[in-house]
Formats: C-alpha cells, structure tokens, sequence
C-alpha cells in the first residue's frame, strides 16, 4: 500500500525535523571519517622510507588504501542516506529495527551501525519489499535531501497496524521513483540507489560466476542497472575484484562520458570503462567502417584472415620481379613466385643458402606452432647457421687448400653474431619472416591489394568481401580492425627479449644507485645518525611517480585478466569483438546487457545464445527487464508499431510513465518550407518548451553533416562533451543508450532504409525520449508510423506555436 502525503502538516513537519536530526548526525560523522583518513594519509606520506623496500611497498598499499577511501567518502556527498526500513515488532511488543540505507555503511564511535551500505544484505529488503511480499518490513521510507538538508520523504507503509497512531498521521510523500523519473535531463546519467525496482534489485545481486545476459528494452534500466550491479560485485567479492579489477564495455565515449558519474556516485572510482575501439593498448579507434567492410571485419572468418596473413609474411625466396613466395601453409598455395636460392652478397662475396633449405627451415619453424615472432628466432637462427657456413667454406679454401677445415663450432657461432650484425643479411632474412607488430600486419596487409586477394583467398572470403578491405595505407584505424589487432597479437607473440634485457638493465641500474645512496649517507654521516635508509635516499633519485592502480595497469595491459566484466549495447558487439572482450575475462564472469531489437550493426548480434553460448560453457543465465522507465506511454505507442513490423517476435516494454506530450510529425517541402527552415525553428521551440533539460536532433548516417550544417548552435557527437550542450545533432548509431527530454527524429523513411537493420535504428531513435518526440520529413512517412500521419501537418511558414496540449500541428 502507498500513502500519500497526509493533511496532518504538524505530523509531517514532526517527521521531517526526526529524520533532519538524523541525517545531520550521519554528515558529522562523515566529517569526522573524511578528517581521520586525511590525517592518516598525511602521517604515511611523512613516514618516509625507513626500513627498506618490503616497508615502502607496505607504506604504498597504505597511502594507496586511504587515498581510496578518502575519494569514496568524497562520493558520498550527494544524498548520503535516502531510506529507511523500519521492521515488524516482535510478539512480545518489542520496538522493530529501523535502518537506514545509504550509499556507504557508517558506524557510530561506539561502533554501532547508523547506516546500512545498500549492497549489504541487511538492506536488500529496502529493495525487494512489494505490497505482495513484503517480507517483515511495515514500512519503507525514502528520504530526499539537498545539500545535506532533507527536503521531503515518501512512504510505502505495508502494515499500517504495525504503525502507531502519530506514525500513521505522519505518512508522506509521492512515489519517489516517478518523481524521479520525471526529473529534466542533464547529459549525464544520475545513480538510482534509492529507486531501484525489485526486478532490477534480482540482477544487480546475481551471483559473480557465469555469463549473466540482461535482456530488455529501451529504457528499461538495463544500462543503470548494470553500473549499480558493478558497485554491488566490488563490494561483496571485494577481495578478488579489486586485485583483479572490473572492466565496463560501452559503444562510444560519449555514452562512457554520460555514464562516468553513476559510479564514482556509489562510491567506486576504480573500474574501467573503454569502448571496443579502445581495448587494444595503443590505438584509440572511433572512426567507422561502411557497413559492407564492418559485416566482413566482424565476422568469424577474419580469424582465418589473419591466420592467413601472419603466414604469408613467412616466406621463402622467388625468381626477381616477383614477391617472395608466400604459401600459407594449410591454406594452400599463395603466390606463384618460380623457386629462387637466397642470395646475399657480402663485401664481394655472394653467400647462398638453397631453395629447398629455406623452405625445409621455414617448415620446421611453423611446426614448432609457436607466434610468428618467437618462432623468428628459431628461423633467423636456422638461416644464419647455414649461411655462416657458406661463408666459412667460401673462406676456407682461400687460405690452404691441402689443410683440414680450420673452423669449428665457436667460430661458427662467432661468424652467426657477425653475419647478423650485417644489414644486407638483416634485410634479406626480415624479408622472409619479419618481426611484426599487429600494427604493422594490417596496415601493410589492407594497403597491398594483390595481398588482400591472396590471404583474402586463402581465407575463403569472396571477391566482394576482398575488396570491402582494401584501402589506403595511413588510414585511421576503426573500432572493427581493433579485435583484428587483438586477434594479430596473439598470433604474432611478442619477442620479449629485449623486454627482459631492459628489465634486467633497470635493476642493475637500481641497485647501482642504492650503493652510491649508501656511499654518500657513509660519507656524510648520515648513515651512522640513523637519518635515512639508502633505498629511501636512491628512491629519491628514480621519481617513478604515484604507483599506478589496478584500473590504470589493467588499462595498459592487452593480456590483463579483469575479474568481471560489463558489456553494455551488448547487441552490437561482433563475432570478432566478443573474441577480444573473452580473453580480458578467463573466468567468463560477466554481465551481457543489451536488447536484440536494437540491433544495428551488420556484424551484431541476432540471438545470445548463438553469440555467447561457445563461451559461457553452460553457465548462461538470462534475465529481462520488461518495464520501460523513460519512455511515455504515448511515444512507447509509436516506437511499438515500428517494433510490430521489423522484429514481430520481441515484445515491447511497458511504460510506467503515462505523462508527456503526445508525439507530432512534421512535414516540409511544402508550401516551399525546407529542413533548412523548418529544423532551426522547431529546435529553438523544443528548447523553449523543455527549459534547462536537452534535446537530440537525431539524423540518417549519411545526413548527418548537412543536418549539423543546419544547426550551428549543437553540438554534434564530434567530442564526448556534446552531450553538456542543450541541444546536440546524432546519427542513429551515436544515440544509442542515450536519452534526451526532447527527441526530433529526422527523415524516418531514410533511417529505414540506411541498412538491413534500418528499422531497428528507427525504433532507437524513437525510443530516446523522456517527454516530447518530434519526427520531421519530406519524403511519405513509412507506413509504420501510421500513428503519427493523423496528427500531421506541414511545417508553419509563420512563427511556430507551442500548444499545451494535443497534437501540435495537427490537421
Ligand atoms: N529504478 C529506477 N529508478 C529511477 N530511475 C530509473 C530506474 N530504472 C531506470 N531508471 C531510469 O530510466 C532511464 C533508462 O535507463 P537505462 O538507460 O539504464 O535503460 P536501458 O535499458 O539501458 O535503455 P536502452 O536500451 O534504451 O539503452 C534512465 O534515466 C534511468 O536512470
């Protein structure tokens, strides 16, 4: 049962003042833990480095773990406590518990809960409670504050006779969650801890193992409700997650920039977010492919394609005039260069290892099935020991025909180090099998026509599937050749020796300094006064900065095992991107959020199973979310009958809100209205209309520059800021997963037909209102949005009305 705010505004007031009381002592012992913390980082940086290396690494993970706790109770601020439960009494007539819920748990000095962490089980029925089962709760409270100030509270009373007489005059408020809902939007999406919904409470506990798939339509909360279950894992597992570190997968930096604050809001600053475009180390991929050369990019095949690609930069000599001959091994023959001997000619002497050789070494080194660049060691080495060799036998009988060989294998190996410090004999062994960086592989591969044919064919893609991959050497990178570089990477290995020899140089280098340290405290006397220990003083000479977190190494690292990981738009992530984004997670913990409806790209996914089933070895748990928390009910009609048409099989979401205003359509073109005249003027009346909240000029890909021409005042999703501005022009694709107060949806029967998957943009498109939807077009509205031709009118020449109610511009 929820009760509404009660007449009695004494018993209202009595409350409100009960529950300031408290939430005042909740900020001061905030104060309080925010002082303690500060004091004590102060004292570790001040420590100094008195007993050697184990005392700096512990005064580190110190400093570290307050600085961490210190930003999490910076997070903390805004509506530190925003419920309360309040149990059943017992039998015996003893008062119920009451708890407060908020964003972290805090104890009093006596050590005494005053607030219960939301994640703690204590506070799951602050969430799971319904008027159906509310388990042993009377009542749940939500608390509003400002500014440390509590502005107003709502109640959810499940047994009013468990309430006293002043309690039950004293029931307020309005549903927390639709006022929430109902709040202008600010560009950046805000933390729900306080209204989180029981169907939602289910996926944000699930457990830690398996492949969680969170199925669900727009604005059901799945985007939310994932960062919420991302607080939840590092709270309850924290011990594992935060060695391990918890990786968020968005499809964009504008959509990482709008959901940035949610967690640092609950408190958790330490997890990555990264677009697919940037989990490759190194390369910050945002530019797009055309979708011909994304489906191809995305598909399985490209596992063969690389495969294939690694291997024809494996070569062995062919007749000048043509490429050294490239067979790809189990792909069969590549190109037809006739059979030539290696040549390298040294200060007059022509060195020469035989056709058949080569071939027999460079067999011997793809059997040892090793990645390309290890495997180059063995090949380098191989082709060295036969050329030295050559060389000594040229040598040999120069000196005295009638002696025996004067070379051993000393001199051999002598001659090898010689020979390798050539550059003609570098250059003719990096043609055969060159150290490659993934970089390198692809860039070269989708420059070189004639090869993309080759390894193309040996890969068993068709013409047209070729041709969608070549382009021009210096091209961007786009986020579908990233899992194509991952996918390098791991075929080409790294030759980590010099690596290793760097290593080792820097710790020669650290303990060289360390003994100069102890010199110079010798020396000075120092040493004897105990002032300072000559790791401290060699430290002071090596400023290798703060240490780095778990989220910044993880960053950096492309073999980091994360311990859990969150896709998001999860829909859109190719064969080829699912590959990359498994090998972060070993484990397979992860949560899959997405909606197959909304589908857009070529290479996304149609069902999860047949996505992720290969991975998630029988552990795939789906959940769905059915109720639509953005979307008005009217806008919901419209998004539902292009749904209707495109994906007959998927359900839509139910609205919960039933307010806004009723969508619209606008034609131009006639009465020789243009875009160009009519777009501007719509936008400055939805600006009007929607006041400090933003809006979204939603375009068809290809129009979307001559759509942004038109308003120079938006943003366009150039920068991941856009969204900061009030008004911002998006193609389809950039709009997903966000949402904007007002909506202007630009040419419907264009989006429709921009792909295969048009329709399903269209149903994003419509979807990412919260309150009013505009769609303009010259071309005939698409049959589906039949719902929005009765209302239609063409574009005023005159000014342009704002009508409070009913369809605007209606016939
Ligand atoms: N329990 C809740 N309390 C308050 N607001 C909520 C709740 N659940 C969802 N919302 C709000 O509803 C809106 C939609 O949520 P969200 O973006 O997570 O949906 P989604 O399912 O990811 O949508 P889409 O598929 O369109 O990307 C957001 O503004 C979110 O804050």
């Amino acid at each position: 049962m929820e009760l509404r705010q009660s007449d009695d505004d004494g018993a209202w007031t009595h409350a409100i003042r009960a529950e300031q009381a408290y939430v005042t002592r909740l900020y001061e012992r905030l104060d309080a833990l925010r002082q303690r913390t500060r004091d004590a980082l102060r004292a570790t940086h001040a420590e100094g480095g008195r007993a050697g290396y184990a005392a700096l690494m512990d005064r580190e993970a110190r400093s570290d773990e307050q600085a961490r706790r210190l930003s999490q109770l910076a997070g903390v601020e805004n509506g530190l406590c925003f419920g309360r439960i309040d149990h059943r009494r017992d039998r015996d007539g003893a008062t119920g518990d009451t708890l407060y819920i908020g964003r972290i748990g805090l104890r009093d000095e006596s050590h005494e809960t005053i607030l219960v962490d939301w994640r703690a089980p204590a506070a799951r029925p602050f969430y799971a409670a319904t008027p159906a089962s509310p388990g042993d709760l009377i009542r749940r409270r939500h608390l509003h504050t400002r500014d440390r100030v509590v502005t107003g509270i709502d109640d959810e009373v499940f047994d009013l006779d468990g309430l006293s007489g002043t309690e039950q005059r004293s029931l307020v408020g309005e549903a927390a969650l639709l006022a929430a809902l109902r709040q202008g939007r600010t560009g950046r999406m805000n933390d729900i801890v306080a209204t989180i919904q029981s169907e939602q409470d289910r996926v944000i506990r699930s457990q830690l193992q398996g492949v969680l798939v969170v199925q669900g339509g727009p604005g059901t909360g799945k985007t939310v409700a994932a960062l919420h279950r991302a607080a939840y894992l590092l709270y309850t597992h924290r011990g594992t997650l935060e060695r391990r570190g918890v990786l968020v997968v968005g499809p964009n930096p504008t959509f990482l920039r709008y959901i940035g604050r949610v967690l640092p809001s609950l408190g958790e600053s330490d997890v990555v977010l990264s677009t697919v475009g940037e989990l490759y180390p190194g390369v910050r991929a945002t530019a797009t492919d055309p979708m011909a050369t994304t489906a191809v990019k995305g598909s399985e095949s490209m596992v063969d394609l690389v495969r294939a690609a690694v291997a024809d930069r494996q070569r062995v000599p062919s007749t000048p005039g043509m490429s050294a001959e490239a067979d790809s091994g189990s792909h069969g023959q590549g190109a037809s260069g006739g059979e030539r001997d290696l040549e390298i000619t040294l200060g007059g002497m022509t060195l020469r290892v035989d056709h058949a050789d080569c071939l027999a070494i460079r067999d011997r080194a793809r059997s040892l099935r090793l990645p390309h660049n290890v495997a180059r060691k063995f090949f380098v080495t191989e082709m060295l020991r036969l050329l030295a060799r050559d060389q000594a036998e040229q040598l040999d009988p120069m000196l005295d025909p009638a002696e025996p060989a004067y070379y051993d294998e000393t001199d051999l190996a002598y001659m090898r180090a010689a020979l390798w410090q050539q550059e003609p004999v570098r250059r003719g062994l990096d043609e055969l099998w060159p150290l490659l960086t993934p970089q390198r592989l692809l860039e070269d591969l989708y420059a070189d026509e004639a090869a993309v044919a080759r390894v193309g064919a040996n890969a068993g893609l068709s013409d047209a599937q070729r041709e969608a991959l070549h382009r021009p050497f210096g091209s961007p990178w786009t986020v579908a050749d990233v899992p194509l570089l991952d996918e390098a990477a791991e075929l080409l290995g790294e030759d980590d020796a010099e690596e290793r020899a760097r290593r080792r140089r820097a710790e020669r280098d650290r303990a060289d300094a360390e003994r100069y340290a102890q010199g110079v405290l010798e020396f000075t006397g120092l040493f004897e006064e105990s002032m300072m220990e000559a790791s401290a003083l060699a430290e002071r000479h090596v400023d290798s900065g703060p240490p780095p977190s778990t989220a910044e190494r993880a960053e950096a690292d492309r073999t980091w095992a994360y311990g859990h990981v969150i896709v998001d738009e999860a829909q859109e992530l190719s064969a080829m991107a699912w590959r990359t984004v498994m090998r972060r997670v070993p484990t397979r913990s992860l949560t899959v959020v997405g909606d197959i409806a909304q589908t857009g790209s070529p290479a996304g996914a149609r069902s999860w199973r047949s996505m992720l089933a290969p991975y998630a070895h029988g552990r795939l748990h789906e959940e769905r979310l059915v109720v639509n928390y953005r979307t008005p009910a009217q806008i919901m009609a419209v998004a539902a009958d292009v749904l209707a048409e495109v994906a007959p099989d998927q359900q839509p979401p139910e609205s919960v809100r039933d307010d806004g205003d009723p969508p619209r359509a606008v034609r131009v073109g006639r009465d020789g209205t243009t875009l160009a005249d009519a777009l501007p003027r719509l936008v400055a009346e939805e600006l009007t209309a929607i006041g400090d909240g933003r809006l979204v000029v939603i375009t068809p890909d290809t129009s979307h520059a001559e759509v942004a021409a038109l308003l120079p005042d938006a943003a366009s999703d150039a920068t991941p800021d856009a969204l900061d501005s009030p008004a911002t022009v998006l193609t389809t694709t950039r709009s997903k997963g966000l949402e904007f107060d007002s909506v202007i949806v630009v040419e419907p029967g264009e989006i429709l037909a921009q792909s295969p998957q048009g329709g399903h943009d269209l149903y994003v498109a419509l979807t990412r209102a919260t309150r009013r939807l505009t769609v303009v077009h010259e071309d005939p509205l698409p049959g589906m949005l039949g719902r929005l031709s009765r209302h239609e009118r063409s574009a005023p020449g005159g000014p342009p009305c704002v009508e409070e109610s009913g369809p605007r511009f209606s016939a």
